[in-house]
C-alpha cells in the first residue's frame, strides 16, 4: 500500500490546527500508520530539506523548522500521495485554493502548515529519517473490504 511522510509545521501546532488536518485525511478514508508530536533536531531538519542546501531561503527555513514542535505522521492508502498534496494546496497559501489545508489556514510562504513528500523517493526517503521500522503500525486484517 502506498505511503506517504506528512508533517504538521511549527505554525500549524501553536495555531491549534493538527486535530483538523487529522481529521481531513481520516475522513477521505487515509489510514494513520505512525505519529508523534517532535522537536526536530537541527541536523535532521538540514538532511530533510538537503535539496534546498543552496536556495538563499535555506537558512531561515532550517531556523522555522526547528522553532517549536511538528507534528510527524505516516499515511497510507490508493494514492496517498499526490491526492494528499492535492488536499494540502499550492506551496504559497497565497495561491492556494480556498478547501485545501494552505488554502484555508495559511497566509505565507514561508510559514505555510504543512509538509507532505512529493514522490514515491522523497515518501521513501522521508519516513525512513524520521521513523524507525517498530514505530509504524501494520494493518494486516480484510474484514468486509476493509484493512483492520
Ligand atoms: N521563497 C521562499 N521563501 C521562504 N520559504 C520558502 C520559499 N519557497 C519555499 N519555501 C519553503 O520551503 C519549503 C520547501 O519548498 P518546496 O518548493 O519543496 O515546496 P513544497 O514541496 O510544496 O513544500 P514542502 O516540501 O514543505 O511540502 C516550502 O514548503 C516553504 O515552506
Amino acid at each position: 500500500m502506498e505511503k506517504t511522510f506528512l508533517m504538521v509545521k511549527p505554525d500549524g501546532v501553536q495555531r491549534n490546527v493538527v486535530g483538523e488536518i487529522v481529521a481531513r485525511f481520516e475522513k477521505k478514508g487515509f489510514q494513520l500508520v505512525g505519529a508523534k508530536l517532535m522537536s526536530i533536531p537541527r541536523e535532521l531538519a538540514e538532511e530533510h530539506y538537503g535539496e534546498h542546501k543552496e536556495r538563499p531561503f535555506f537558512g531561515e527555513l532550517v531556523d522555522f523548522i526547528t522553532s517549536g514542535p511538528v507534528f510527524a505522521m505516516v499515511w497510507q492508502g490508493e494514492n496517498v500521495i499526490a491526492t494528499a498534496r492535492q488536499m494540502m494546496g499550492t506551496t504559497n497559501p497565497k495561491d492556494a485554493a480556498p478547501g485545501t489545508i494552505r488554502g484555508d489556514f495559511g497566509l505565507t510562504v514561508g510559514k505555510n502548515i504543512i509538509h507532505g513528500s512529493d514522490s514515491p523517493a522523497s515518501a521513501e526517503r522521508e519516513i525512513g529519517i524520521f521513523f524507525k521500522e517498530e514505530e509504524l503500525a501494520e494493518y494486516t486484517k480484510l474484514i468486509d473490504g476493509w484493512v483492520y
